[in-house]
């Protein structure tokens, strides 16, 4: 019961064991129900290990389904062979076909290019001599490669990481890209040029049962919490709140945000309320992270849409030019990567006596949205 003092958290006390297990970039030690995906993955990989050049492979599925894991749990294995060098790019982060290099560069040689600027040949050049001086072959995971797409740089990326071997003669780069975007069909989007050397093999991520769901949250809470601080009842009420969007990421914040709210009433033991309290918030976690990875004007726009959601379209450019002094072409730019993202709805429709018109529309609860651009 709560109240009962033998139930009160005292200062020096926690309900978590090691809460770095529900950080967003932790790696699980246990990664079940992917074997089939790791099995292909493995296969496209092997020649790697041989010395050759590997398969390019596409991994494709929704949020939260494992595949950025399967990526570094394969590159964990991969490391430990010196003749293999693997690197993965967050292409949120690192959406230009150059930033992409320069992250390629510091995984090879250990530091930065140098920021005063070096061509994008030269960046090029100096990592493919490296790679055939040291005799290495080099397995590139474009991880959120839908990025690329939004900035218009995925043919360019992939056409001189697809011809290194060409440009430079006994390069080997083998390429793993990585969409979590649904919308976005990879081949029909890149330019035929690239499309004629890009024949990848594919790995599907499909979202989780609800069993499977259960099995990895019970799993992770084992580790993240001290024994007997989540109950059966409560850890089955994550799962199936998880089960909602097939996210595994809602299910692994629900489980952190529940045990901070029972640390906050000093409990031993987290309630269904410490549940039900936590989704409000969890719920958006991939919200959140779309968000995170908007560039300033970007985010500007997102938040002139939720000051004025419901408006027509002209209000919000209006809105948009005063707040960031950018024009049309941009705006619309950004209206298609928010689309793209699943951030807003951008629909055309017949408009009485204006023709045709884009009517937009947050996909999410305007508050929700203005909270995380905080
Ligand atoms: N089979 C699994 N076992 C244990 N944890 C898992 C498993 N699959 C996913 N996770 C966990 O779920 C979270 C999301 O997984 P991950 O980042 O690999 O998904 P993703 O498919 O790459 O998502 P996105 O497409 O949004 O980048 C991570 O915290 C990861 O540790």
């Amino acid at each position: 019961m709560t109240g009962d003092a033998g139930d009160m958290l005292s200062w020096d006390e926690s309900v978590f064991r090691d809460e770095s297990v529900f950080e967003i970039d932790h790696v699980p030690e246990t990664f079940r129900h992917r074997e089939s995906q790791l099995e292909n993955l493995k296969y496209a990989l092997r020649p790697a290990v041989r010395g050759s050049r590997p398969l390019n492979t596409m991994v494709r599925g929704p949020p939260g389904t494992g595949k950025t894991t399967a990526v570094q749990k394969l590159f964990g294995e991969l490391g430990a062979r010196t003749e293999v060098r693997t690197v993965r790019v967050n292409c949120q982060v690192d959406s230009t076909r150059y930033a992409v290099f320069s992250r390629l560069f510091e995984g090879i040689f250990e530091y930065e290019p140098p920021s005063s600027g070096i061509s994008f040949k030269k960046l090029f050049g100096q990592i493919t001599d490296r790679l055939v001086e040291e005799d290495e072959v080099l397995v590139v995971a474009l991880d959120d490669v839908n990025y690329l797409f939004y900035e218009n740089e995925a043919s360019d990326t992939l056409y001189s990481l697809l011809r290194a071997h060409e440009a430079h003669s006994g390069a080997k780069i083998g390429v793993i890209v990585v969409s979590s975007d649904l919308g976005l069909d990879v081949i029909d989007d890149l330019d035929t040029r690239v499309q004629s050397v890009f024949r990848p093999e594919e790995v599907y991520f499909p979202v989780y049962d609800a069993t499977e769901i259960y099995d990895i949250l019970a799993e992770r809470a084992k580790r993240g919490f001290h024994e007997g601080v989540i109950g059966d009842a409560e850890l089955e009420r994550v799962a199936d709140l998880t089960a909602e969007s097939g996210d595994l990421r809602v299910g692994i914040d629900l489980l952190r945000r529940a045990g901070l709210n029972a640390e906050m009433r000093a409990s031993k033991t987290i309630s269904e309320a410490d549940v039900e309290e936590a989704y409000d918030k969890s719920k958006h976690v991939h919200l959140s992270r779309s968000l995170r990875g908007l560039s300033d004007s970007e985010r500007d726009l997102v938040r002139v849409l939720a000051e004025h959601d419901g408006e027509r379209a002209g209000a919000v450019y209006d809105a948009f030019n005063d707040a960031t002094g950018l024009g049309y072409t941009r705006y619309s730019e950004i209206i298609n990567k928010l689309d793209q993202l699943g951030v807003i709805d951008a629909e055309y429709a017949d408009v009485e006596g204006r023709g045709r018109s884009r009517e937009l529309s947050l996909a999410y609860d305007a508050e929700a949205v203005l909270d995380r651009l905080e």
